[in-house]
């Protein structure tokens, strides 16, 4: 890109950006509500699908070492003319970089991969508690962070004991926790337990990758508002203050899930979206989960 097309995008960009609200972290560091997830989008088509949402005004993407395409962001990020300090950027340590020293050996391999020289945000991907390595591996995110290496730190896929086992150790406080979470499966024994220690709730697959789009009152409230149900989902968890990471590689719907701020759902709508819990788990359960 030429200096004359990066300026050009940044002016487009400052026009067109939508307002996404942020979140403060426990450590005092704003996060977008609304962020762009990867998982499942090969390496190679990634660069475009991360660029197509930057250009909608996404500024906040979740990758992670095992989705194989952290250099597909990179490039994306590298093209954006956007300033580093515009985005926010979360990736996370795989099982099989569990341990302090495979921990920052895989930190600086994902910075490599990214082009980046810190990360926003990075978290334990799974806790995998049968191995029992997740508390030296936080020691390492911790290392990270006094260090200055991260701005912020935090977990996934972490149950209420995980939580109680780190906070048992003393230490940092993760800033994040980020779990299974949609109108099928609200996880609110997780959510409550991370509300309580002061962790922000950033639910995946909060569109339950599709499985809650066709259900009839999430269908009802879209018709009534003139949105989709997507839209309605994403609304749902945005008002209950949850970190939001929607995927999509179909530029019509990576618009459509950021144009979720100018409307509101009621008291009785959002009771409605919360009579569809059904433990509809569309991934392992974390207890169970050993890579
Ligand atoms: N920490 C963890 O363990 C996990 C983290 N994640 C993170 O969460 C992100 C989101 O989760 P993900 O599992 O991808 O699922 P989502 O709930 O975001 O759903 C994605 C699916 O929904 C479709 N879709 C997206 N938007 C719309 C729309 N507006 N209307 C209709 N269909 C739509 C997409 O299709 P299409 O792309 O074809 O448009 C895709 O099939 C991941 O990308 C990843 O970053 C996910 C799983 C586990
Ligand atoms: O997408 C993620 O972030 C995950 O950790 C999982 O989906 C995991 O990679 C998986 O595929 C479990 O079956």
């Amino acid at each position: 890109m030429t200096a004359h097309t990066r300026r050009q995008n940044e002016k487009e960009s400052a026009v067109n950006t939508p307002a996404i609200p942020t979140v403060t972290l426990n450590n005092g560091i704003e996060m977008p509500q609304l962020g762009y997830g990867v998982f499942q989008v090969p390496d190679a088509e990634t660069t475009d699908a991360v660029a197509a949402a930057l250009d909608a005004g996404y500024r906040s993407i979740d990758t992670a070492a095992v989705y194989g395409n952290e250099a597909g962001v990179g490039r994306a990020i590298a093209d954006s003319g956007i300033a580093r300090d515009e985005l926010f950027i979360t990736s996370k340590v795989w099982i099989s970089d569990h341990g302090f020293d495979a921990t920052l050996r895989a930190y600086d391999a994902s910075l490599e991969r990214l082009g980046l020289e810190s990360l926003d945000l990075y978290l334990i991907h799974w806790p995998t508690p049968a191995l029992a390595t997740y508390p030296e591996t936080w020691r390492a995110l911790e290392r990270l962070y006094a260090d200055g290496r991260v701005r912020a730190i935090g977990v996934s896929n972490f149950e209420p004991e995980h939580l109680e086992r780190l906070a048992s150790e003393g230490g940092v406080v993760p800033a994040v926790n980020q779990v299974e979470l949609h109108p099928a499966l609200q996880n609110r024994a997780v959510a409550a337990a991370n509300a309580q220690r002061g962790i922000i709730t950033e639910a995946w697959s909060p569109l339950a990758q599709g499985a809650v789009l066709g259900d009839g009152s999430v269908i009802e409230i879209a018709d009534r508002h003139g949105k989709t149900p997507a839209q309605i989902v994403l609304r749902w968890h945005l008002q209950q203050g949850r970190v939001v990471i929607p995927k999509s590689v179909t530029p019509a719907r990576i618009a459509e899930n950021l144009d979720v701020f100018g409307f509101e759902l009621s008291a009785d709508e959002l009771a409605a979206v919360d009579l569809l819990e059904r433990d509809g788990r569309t991934g392992p359960h974390p207890a169970e989960f050993n890579g």
